[in-house]
């Protein structure tokens, strides 16, 4: 099921504090609380704040270095869905598995001109990610592909062309930046990210769909990768909201309970 809405809130940069839920806004002026969480984690300077500007704004624009961390809030349908900006520095990197807590789905981002930035996934953040959802999804993102990718530098003219642009965007006439990442290099960490969650391969999303190749700089692969996951996390929100609003009852409670009364009674 794909479900759109143009209702998009952009929260500024948030002070650390565990008391501060983000909140959407509904029609009537009430606050709402979202009703998932995905996380962005990866090193410094791999375009993780660049990648949510080019999602929720529709522009690549100059960035400063993130501090601590940034939420937006994307409404799809009728959901409610928190996007977790966080920051790649070291010296914030204990804070990286507060704003993991509960995710359902994490971004983890690599740089594909940087091999470091890969390895810094599994090395540093990957272990951030225990706060998650038992069932959290992984997409493995290597962004910066219009540097490498001449399909990923044409997808800005496309853009452009969309948007009624009168001058097309300048750049070179095709990609000079060796590429350092293959993607079978991310679809192997994919593999071993779900060993180290000690999920089953073959009962997850295939490598093939959850590894990305994309550019916060032209577009390329952004809505997708952004909306696949958002399509993705619609089962944990229906499960939570129906975990909330029905009473349940624990069965190997009560026949626990039957069996202590019985054997009281008899
Ligand atoms: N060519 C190219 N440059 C990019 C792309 N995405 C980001 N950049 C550039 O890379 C630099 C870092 O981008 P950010 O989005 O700030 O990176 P970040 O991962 O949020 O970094 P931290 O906040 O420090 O963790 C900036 O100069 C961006 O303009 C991309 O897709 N292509
Ligand atoms: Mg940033």
């Amino acid at each position: 099921m794909k479900v759109k809405s143009n209702i998009d809130i952009a929260a500024s940069p948030l002070r650390v504090s565990k008391r501060r839920v983000p909140r959407a806004m509904s029609d009537s002026g009430k606050m709402k609380k979202p009703d998932v969480k995905l996380v962005l984690l990866g090193d410094m300077n791999v375009g993780k704040t660049s990648l949510l500007h080019r999602y929720m704004e529709r522009k690549f624009k100059e960035t400063v270095s993130t501090v601590g961390g940034a939420f937006f809030l994307k409404q799809w349908g009728p959901y409610n869905i928190s996007i977790w900006d966080t920051a790649g520095r070291e010296q914030f990197h204990g804070l990286g598995s507060m704003y993991c807590r509960n995710a359902a789905a994490i971004i983890l981002t690599y740089d594909v001109t940087n091999w470091q930035s890969l390895a810094e996934l599994e090395e540093r953040f990957l272990s951030l990610t225990d706060t998650a959802n038992e069932d959290c999804i992984f997409a493995i993102v290597g962004n910066k592909a219009d540097l490498t990718d001449p399909k990923a530098l044409e997808a800005e003219e496309m853009e452009a062309e969309e948007e009624g642009a009168e001058q097309p965007p300048s750049h070179p006439a095709s990609p000079t930046v060796l590429k350092q990442v293959k993607r079978e290099d991310a679809i192997a960490l994919y593999g071993r990210v779900l060993r180290y969650k000690a999920q089953d391969e073959r009962a997850c999303l295939p490598a093939e769909r959850m590894c990305f190749e994309t550019s916060a700089k032209t577009g390329y692969n952004v809505d997708l990768l952004f909306e696949t996951l958002f399509d993705m996390v619609l089962p944990t929100i229906l499960k939570k909201r129906s975990e909330n609003s029905s009473p349940t009852v624990d069965l190997e409670e009560c026949r626990g309970a039957k069996q202590t009364k019985a054997g009281c009674c008899s």
